[in-house]
């Protein structure tokens, strides 16, 4: 009989996350790391990323995972590269990359300048097309995993996100194109389109502290953040073996559910 509990886990397996300093990304690493995987976090600040490693060592000690923390700018090449590098030497392989790093801000599409638009362009999509890239090989070796963090707002109209959306959407598209390409190597390549989330980059958007989205919001219809975790640790499973280009949105109950009068 197949052993379900095995086969929802990611033990054993090196994982890296962008964007691990906060968030998502965060409790994306901390659950792969609970479940026994070793983890490299990555952010844009070294000092950002050093107390996630080292808490999740410290609560992992027992089922075998590591954490090595490692600054990276999803934007820059060279840091990517260098970041695949310190992975594979670390741990000897690179078997789950979680492209999460992204960053949006609110605008009018009229107010958007051509910097602007572009910034928003090359962290969300130009990062996930840096890190993948160059992990390529390793995944290949190892018959691994991509998984892609892109939004709700890159599936349909999203108001004053046109930048971001049109990333997201294009994240959304690389998935399952990409998907197609490497299914032959061995190769998943997924993505989670998320809702609301009560994150810190979420909360500095809205211009307030994380603490302070509401509480009767986030039973309705934001979410938390290991409610994404737990959708990326099962596409990282063998659990996930015959889910392949697909984007699973983890966004809650739809306005229009809210009032059902029956
Ligand atoms: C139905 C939909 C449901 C789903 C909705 C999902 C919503 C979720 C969104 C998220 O992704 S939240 C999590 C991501 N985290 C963040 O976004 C972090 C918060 N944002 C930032 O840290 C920053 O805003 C930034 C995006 C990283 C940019 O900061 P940076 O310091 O790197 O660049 P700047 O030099 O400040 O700006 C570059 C460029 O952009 C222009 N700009 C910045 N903010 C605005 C703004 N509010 N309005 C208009 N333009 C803005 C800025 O002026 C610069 O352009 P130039 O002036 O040089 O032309
Ligand atoms: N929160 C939400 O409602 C939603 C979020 N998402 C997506 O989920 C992902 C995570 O969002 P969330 O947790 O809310 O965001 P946060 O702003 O809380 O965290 C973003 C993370 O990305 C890092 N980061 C930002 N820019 C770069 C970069 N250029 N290179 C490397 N790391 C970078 C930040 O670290 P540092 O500052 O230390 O570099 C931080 O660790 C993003 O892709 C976002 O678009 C999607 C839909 C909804």
């Amino acid at each position: 009989m197949t052993d379900h509990t095995d086969r929802f886990s990611v033990g054993g397996r090196t994982a890296v996350v962008t964007g691990a300093s906060s968030g998502i990304g965060r409790a994306i690493a901390e659950e792969f790391a609970a479940d026994g995987a070793n983890v490299v976090v990555c952010s844009r600040e070294q000092e950002n990323v050093d107390p996630v490693a080292e808490t999740i060592r410290e609560q992992t000690e027992e089922r075998g995972g590591d954490a090595l923390a490692v600054e990276c700018d999803v934007t820059d090449r060279e840091a990517v590269e260098a970041l695949v590098e310190a992975t594979v030497e670390k741990f000897g392989s690179l078997d789950v990359l979680v492209n999460n790093a992204g960053a949006s801000f609110m605008a009018n599409f009229e107010d958007i300048s051509p910097n602007g638009w572009q910034k928003i362009l090359d962290i969300n999509l130009g990062g996930t097309y840096n890190c993948t890239q160059a992990a390529e090989q390793h995944l290949k070796d190892g018959g691994g995993s991509v998984i892609n963090v892109a939004s709700v707002a890159g599936q349909q109209g999203a108001p004053y996100m046109s930048h971001y959306g049109a990333a997201k959407a294009a994240v959304v598209n690389l998935t399952s194109t990409l998907a197609f390409e490497w299914a032959g190597d061995g190769v998943r390549v997924n993505c989670i389109a998320p809702g609301f989330v009560a994150t810190p980059g979420l909360a500095s958007q809205m211009g307030i502290s994380a603490d302070d989205v509401d509480r009767e919001e986030v039973e309705r219809r934001v979410g938390v953040s290991e409610e994404i975790a737990d959708v990326a640790r099962f596409l990282a499973s063998d659990a996930a073996s015959f889910v392949v280009g697909e984007t699973i949105a983890a966004a809650g109950v739809p306005d229009v559910m809210e009032s059902p009068d029956v």
